[in-house]
C-alpha cells in the first residue's frame, strides 16, 4: 500500500476509515456502497447473510475502486481507505484500529441489540485501542424502518431516530443513517467521517494550510420514507360462487340503490354496482345520471361525493344546487329534455315517496326500451331505510317477467335452461343490447345450452373486471372505509353478498357505537377501524 501513488501526490489526504459493528448490521454492503457503487435490490439485500469483509487488497487491484477512493472535501483532496472487520465481538481487531483516522462504528436499526452493543461494546474497544480516533455513529437498514416486512417488525421492532440520536449526544459523536436499498446517506457518513478525520488532522498538523476551510461534520437531511402504496383490492379473476348469494340479493334487495318501474305499477328493486359491471347499457345509464346531476353524482368525484352525501347531513333534491349557475350542460345530458316535475306522486301510484323527486330525465331519445329516471328518496323493503335511489321507468313494453329473469342473468351471469318465456326474453335483451343473454336464449333454443357455460364463463370474467375498476375508481360506490392512512370506497351490496357480518349491519343488527370499534372481517383483515356511513 504503501507504493501507492495517493502517497506521494502532495496535499492528498489519506484516511484510513475503519468500520466496525455487529455482525449482519450491513458494514460490507455499505463499503462496497461506497467503494464499488453497487446497487442491490431488496431481494438481493434480503438474501441470506454471508459474513464477509470486504477485502482491503481492492485498492491495489482494481483501478475502479481506486479511482473511487478519491475524493473532494471542503476542497480538500483525499483519498479514502476503508477497512471492514468482522464483527464478532471476540476477534482481534487491533490491527485493523492500528494508525486510524477515523472509526464508522455501525448498527442496524432493525435489531435494536446491535445498538445496545455500541454502548457496552463497540465504543469501549474503541476507546481502548485508538483513544484519540473520531469515531461516526451509522445506523444501517434505514429502509427497514419504513419497510413492510411483517415477520422482521413484529420480532424486532425497527429503532426510531431519537433513540440513537441520544445515544451519539451522550458518545459525543455524530450520528447519521443510511440504507444502502433506498441509495441515502452514503455520502453523508463517509464525507462527514472523512471531515471527522481532517478536523482532527488539523489539530494535529496545524501548518496544514490547505486543512483550514474543512467544516465540522454536518447535520444530515432527514430521509423522506416512501409514500406507502395504496392497499390493494383483490376482486377474484373468476368469481364462480357468488351466484347464489347474488340472487339472494336481488330477491332481498338490501341497499337497493335503484328502483324499476314497469307497467306504471310493479316495482323491482336492484343495484347499480351489479347492472352496470354486466351490461354496457346500465353502466352508460348510471353514469350519464352521475354526469347530470352531479350533486348526486358517484362516479370519479366520488371520494369527495361520499364524505359529503352520506355523512349524514341532509342531502339537498333541490335541482337548481346541482349545477352551479352559468355551468355549462354536457353535450350528453342535452340528448334529454329534463324537467323538474316530481314524478314520484301522480304518476306512479303506490309509491312509498318519502321525498321529492328531483330532476327527471327523459330517456325514450336515448334508448329503446326506457322511458325516465329520476333520483328521488325511497324506502328500502327489507331494511325499511330510507334512502336516495335512481328511479327508472322503463317502456310499457318491457313484460316484468322476462324483465326479472334479465336480472338475475345481470347479476348471476346465469340463464336457467327451462326458461318459459324465451321468445319474450330474448326480445327484451335485443331491446336492451343484452347479446351475450340473446346468445344463450338462442343456444337453449337450438338445444346448445351446454354452450352457455362458456358465456357465463366470460360474463364472469369481464364483470370481474368491470368490478376492479369501479373499485379503484369507486364508482357508484355507497360506503367509504376510512382508515388511518386515508379512505377506500366499497360497495355495500358486494361486501353484503361476501360477507354475512355486513349484512348483519346494514339489516341494523349492530347498533353505530359498536360498528366503529369493530374489525371489518374475520378473514385476518388489516383494517381496525372503520366507519360505516350513511348508518
Ligand atoms: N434492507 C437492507 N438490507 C441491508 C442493507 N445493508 C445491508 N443489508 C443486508 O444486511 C445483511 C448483512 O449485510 P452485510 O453488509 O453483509 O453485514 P456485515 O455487517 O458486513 O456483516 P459481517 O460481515 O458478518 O460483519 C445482508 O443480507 C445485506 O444484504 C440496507 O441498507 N437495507
Amino acid at each position: 500500500m504503501d507504493t501507492d501513488m495517493d502517497y506521494e501526490r502532495p496535499n492528498v489526504e489519506t484516511i484510513k476509515c475503519v468500520v466496525v459493528g455487529d455482525n449482519a448490521v450491513g458494514k460490507t454492503r455499505l463499503i462496497c456502497a461506497r467503494a464499488c457503487n453497487t446497487t442491490l435490490t431488496q431481494y438481493q439485500l434480503l438474501a441470506t447473510h454471508v459474513p464477509t469483509v470486504w477485502a482491503i487488497d481492492q485498492y491495489r487491484v482494481c483501478q475502479e475502486v481506486l479511482e473511487r477512493s478519491r475524493d473532494v472535501v471542503d476542497e480538500v483532496s483525499v483519498s479514502l481507505r476503508l477497512w471492514d472487520t468482522f464483527g464478532d465481538h471476540h476477534k482481534d481487531r487491533r490491527f485493523a484500529y492500528g494508525r486510524s483516522d477515523v472509526v464508522v462504528l455501525c448498527f442496524s436499526i432493525a435489531n435494536p441489540n446491535s445498538l445496545h452493543h455500541v454502548k457496552t461494546m463497540w465504543h469501549q474497544e474503541i476507546k481502548h485501542f485508538c483513544p484519540r480516533t473520531p469515531v461516526v455513529l451509522v445506523g444501517c437498514q434505514l429502509d427497514l424502518r419504513y419497510a413492510d416486512l411483517e415477520a422482521v417488525n413484529r420480532a424486532r421492532r425497527p429503532l426510531a431516530r431519537k433513540r440513537p440520536e441520544r445515544f451519539a449526544k451522550e458518545l459525543g459523536i455524530p450520528y447519521y443513517e443510511t440504507s444502502v436499498f433506498d441509495q441515502f446517506g452514503i455520502k453523508d457518513v463517509f464525507d462527514n467521517a472523512i471531515r471527522a478525520a481532517l478536523i482532527s488532522r488539523r489539530h494535529l498538523q496545524f501548518w496544514k494550510s490547505h486543512l483550514k476551510k474543512v467544516q465540522k461534520p454536518l447535520l444530515q437531511a432527514p430521509f423522506l420514507p416512501p409514500k406507502a402504496p395504496p392497499p390493494v383490492i383483490k376482486v377474484p379473476e373468476c368469481p364462480s360462487t357468488g351466484t347464489n348469494e347474488a340472487a339472494c340479493l336481488l330477491d332481498n334487495p338490501l341497499c337497493a340503490d335503484v328502483l324499476f318501474i314497469l307497467q306504471d305499477q310493479e316495482r323491482i328493486f336492484a343495484h347499480r354496482i351489479y347492472l352496470a359491471t354486466s351490461s354496457s347499457k346500465f353502466y352508460d345509464l348510471f353514469l350519464m345520471e352521475c354526469e347530470e346531476t352531479p350533486h348526486w353524482s358517484e362516479g370519479a368525484c366520488e371520494q369527495e361525493k361520499q364524505s359529503r352525501d352520506f355523512q349524514g347531513r341532509p342531502l339537498s333534491l333541490d335541482p337548481d344546487e346541482e349545477r352551479e349557475e352559468g355551468t355549462p350542460r354536457t353535450p350528453q345530458a342535452d340528448q334529454w329534455t329534463s324537467s323538474s316535475q316530481n314524478l314520484s306522486q301522480q304518476e306512479t301510484p303506490g309509491l312509498e315517496a318519502e321525498g321529492s323527486a328531483a330532476e327527471t330525465q327523459t330517456l325514450s331519445g336515448w334508448s329503446k326500451g326506457f322511458v325516465a329516471m329520476h333520483k328521488e328518496m325511497q324506502v328500502n323493503p327489507i331494511s325499511k331505510r330510507v334512502g336516495p335511489m335512481t328511479v327508472v321507468r322503463m317502456d310499457p313494453s318491457v313484460q316484468p317477467g322476462p324483465f326479472r329473469t334479465l336480472l338475475q342473468f345481470l347479476y348471476t351471469g346465469q340463464l336457467d335452461e327451462k326458461e318459459r318465456d324465451l321468445v319474450g326474453l330474448a326480445q327484451i335483451a335485443e331491446v336492451l343490447e343484452m347479446f351475450d343473454l340473446r346468445m344463450m336464449v338462442e343456444n337453449i333454443m337450438n338445444k346448445e345450452a351446454f354452450m352457455n357455460q362458456e358465456i357465463t364463463k366470460a360474463f364472469t370474467y369481464r364483470k370481474a373486471n368491470r368490478i376492479k375498476e369501479c373499485l379503484s375508481k369507486g364508482t357508484f360506490s355507497d360506503v367509504t372505509f376510512k382508515l388511518d392512512d386515508g379512505a377506500i370506497s366499497a360497495h355495500k351490496p358486494l361486501l353484503i353478498c361476501s360477507c354475512k357480518w355486513m349484512a348483519a349491519i346494514e339489516v341494523g343488527a349492530f347498533r353505530k357505537a359498536q360498528v366503529d370499534s369493530q374489525p371489518l372481517c374475520h378473514q385476518g383483515s388489516p383494517f381496525t377501524v372503520f366507519l360505516i356511513l350513511q348508518l
